[in-house]
């Protein structure tokens, strides 16, 4: 989809270029992450592409046409651009911002609507409650979501997102990177992402290249070859310490077996059953979920002695959805008291639990099957 080709640009009064010769092929449909540190270059790359600056040498093709001196204008209508500031207008209500290019393209009115409403929508935003707001009536995450959806309004096939997430509490980072993930799997468009967080690469990229000096391109692979394979000491002083663990954010809840053996009982049912339950069982302790399934409270057979189930034991603590990554679920263990995480569907319902062994075992079965295969890029 995006071609680079020897693609170099130096900076008027500069000895060195800040991209120097750089060379890539990005597929469709794929995240392309780029990451390195501060002044290697991201930032510079993704603005040729876009043609925010001219290059010096070199060509960009788009899905397969030589863009290098087309008209910037029309480019960018097929190019949607987040960055890290988010750049929203301060006088322009959320709406008006997310319109700015349709209304550009000269689209009608109620068809400007109807994408703003759906926009809000595919960003977890209630139109009746967002649309009128002003950018200082929202948080920084809501502010970082309407930049997505403005960047989308046009629907263009590629996306240039220069650290979205960059200036974004961790909490609210994570939650945003699986909404974006989410969101991705539904858009499938093909979108160049700048970071300088290895994790987030690594959680975020179909491919990471991995920038140094001038952007050249130390490894472009996927995560898993890059982790299991680094390509020189520098790559692998860039991906630091704790392979293994960040090897963890590729795998999925769903690709282990849970524990589906947990003892469970309605909490709004009876507790001289539930107890029953618990001790025919060799469980220690007792699952209560609600009237759909959802996981409430741990009890164990002395907290069955009251009557009151909704009162007894503990609130469930580490819960993950099945599409959590292992190391999300490995990190909601860590912070729990039961030591086990809970899994639940995406209507919230009981799965499985799932265990530090479990983990274990498959952050050890992977590293052995991509050091075996060395899976070729
Ligand atoms: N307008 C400019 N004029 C001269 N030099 C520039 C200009 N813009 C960037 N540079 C230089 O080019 C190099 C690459 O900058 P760039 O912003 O692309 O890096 P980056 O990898 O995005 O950095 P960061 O992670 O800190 O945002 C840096 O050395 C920077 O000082």
């Amino acid at each position: 989809m995006i071609r680079l080709d020897e693609l170099t640009k130096t900076y008027r009064g500069q000895p060195h270029p800040a991209v120097d010769r750089v060379s890539m092929d990005m597929p469709r449909g794929e995240i392309i992450v780029l990451v390195g540190p501060s002044g290697c270059g991201k930032t510079t790359t993704m603005e040729l592409i876009n043609r925010l600056i001219e290059p010096t040498s070199g060509r960009i093709y788009l899905d397969g046409d030589d863009v290098t001196r087309a008209d910037p204008d029309s480019l960018r209508r097929r190019i949607g651009y987040v960055i890290q500031q988010i750049g929203l207008f301060p006088h322009f209500t959320v709406a008006e911002n997310i319109a700015t290019v349709p209304k550009l393209l000269g689209w009608d009115k109620k068809k400007i609507g109807d994408r703003v409403d759906e926009l809000l929508d595919m960003v977890g935003m209630d139109p009746s409650e967002f649309r009128g707001r002003y950018p200082k009536q929202l948080s920084g995450g809501q502010r970082q979501r309407i930049g997505v959806a403005r960047a989308m309004a046009a629907d263009p096939p590629v996306m240039l997102m220069d650290e979205p997430f960059g200036a974004i509490d961790p909490i609210t980072r994570d939650r945003l990177q699986n909404e974006f993930l989410r969101l991705q799997q539904q858009v499938q468009k093909t979108i160049v992402f700048v970071t300088h967080d290895i994790d987030e690469a690594i959680k975020l990229g179909d491919r990471i290249a991995i920038l140094g000096e001038r952007s050249q391109i130390a490894q472009y692979d996927t995560p898993a070859n890059i982790l299991a394979s680094p390509a020189s000491p520098y790559v692998a002083d860039f991906i630091g310490a704790g392979a293994s663990l960040k090897r963890l954010h590729l795998s999925q809840v769903s690709s282990v077996e849970l524990d589906t053996g947990c003892v469970t009982a309605r909490i709004d049912g009876d507790a001289e059953q539930a107890r029953e339950r618990l001790r025919a069982s060799e469980r220690a302790a007792l699952l209560l979920l609600d009237a759909d399934g959802r996981p409430q409270r741990w009890v164990d057979a002395g907290d069955l002695s009251s009557t009151d189930l909704f009162k007894a034991g503990e609130p469930v603590g580490a819960v993950v959805e099945s599409t959590s990554t292992l190391s999300e679920a490995l990190n909601a263990m860590l912070t729990s008291n039961s030591g086990v995480a809970v899994v639940i569907d995406r209507s919230g319902a009981f799965q499985g639990l799932l265990d530090f062994e479990t983990v274990m075992v498959a952050a050890r079965s992977e590293r052995d099957f991509y050091r075996a295969a060395k899976v070729p890029s």
